[in-house]
């Protein structure tokens, strides 16, 4: 399987929070290792990973290939400049699939906590559709807001579900979704919306819990009480 990990945001919601210069937060330390060497040491491990393409800044490729030579991975690892935005970085990463790529997994590296046995059971999915995406059901009562912060609506929480990644999709289908959202202006915050818009089926994978983004400095406390608890087989 052939897994994509968009890694070249700057981490503009965590450096504000510390009123810091943006910076890529998958170089932060999480217990002894930078955050993407968590989320390689788990694509590593899942048996049905066998090609990886990081999607990141040029000025950040020279650390992410120090990290991912430090692990020593037998998973052949490439590099893709990412663009302005996580849809430009996907698009990307997408035209440099090798040629006989027919399905992908996309994963976001400021997922640090999914397990191989999650890659491996998305990668399952590919059995029986073309489009996924790992999601668990929502906990709290969601509302739909206007711009005058007034409650407008209130979904049925029965049917909430929080979207993850990995996603996974046919390259090909999701190719023509991203040319089309391209030409169409589509903005869209995760590559599942871009098969939605285009009239195509997208299934849920059950996800976890635990396979949260680290987007604040909230996530960054959760995911080291969450590797601890794992790293000490607590999990
Ligand atoms: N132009 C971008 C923006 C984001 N990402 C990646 O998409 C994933 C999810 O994005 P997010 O959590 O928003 O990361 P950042 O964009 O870095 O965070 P922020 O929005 O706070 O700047 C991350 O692994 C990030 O590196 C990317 O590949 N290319
Ligand atoms: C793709 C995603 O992780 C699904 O929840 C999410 O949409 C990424 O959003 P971000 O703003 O790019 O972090």
């Amino acid at each position: 399987m052939y897994l994509l990990i968009p890694a070249a945001g700057i981490g503009r919601r965590l450096s504000a929070a510390w009123q810091q210069a943006p910076r890529n937060k998958l170089l932060l330390p999480l217990r002894n290792r930078p955050l993407l060497a968590w989320t390689l040491l788990a694509a590593e491990a899942a048996q049905s990973i066998r090609w990886i393409g990081i999607i990141c800044q040029p000025t950040d490729q020279p650390d992410f290939a120090a990290i991912a030579d430090t692990l020593s991975l037998s998973t052949p690892v490439h590099f893709i400049t990412g663009g302005d935005t996580r849809q430009a970085s996907v698009y990307n990463g997408l035209q440099a699939l090798p040629a006989e790529a027919a399905q992908v997994l996309i994963h976001d590296g400021a997922r640090c906590l999914s397990t191989p046995d999650l890659f491996d059971r998305c990668a399952a999915a590919f059995q029986s559709c073309k489009g996924f995406i790992a999601a668990v059901p929502v906990k709290d009562t969601i509302k739909q807001v206007n711009a005058n912060r007034q409650i407008e609506h209130t979904p049925d929480r029965s049917r909430l579900w929080a979207a993850q990644t990995p996603q996974g999709f046919d390259v090909s289908l999701l190719k023509d979704c991203h040319r089309r959202g391209h030409d169409q202006g589509w903005a869209v915050t995760d590559d599942a919306a871009l098969f939605e818009k285009c009239g195509l089926p997208v299934n849920i994978v059950e996800g976890e819990e635990t396979n949260l983004k680290v987007t604040t400095p909230a996530d960054l406390s959760i995911a080291e009480l969450i590797l601890k608890q794992r790293l000490r087989g607590t999990d």
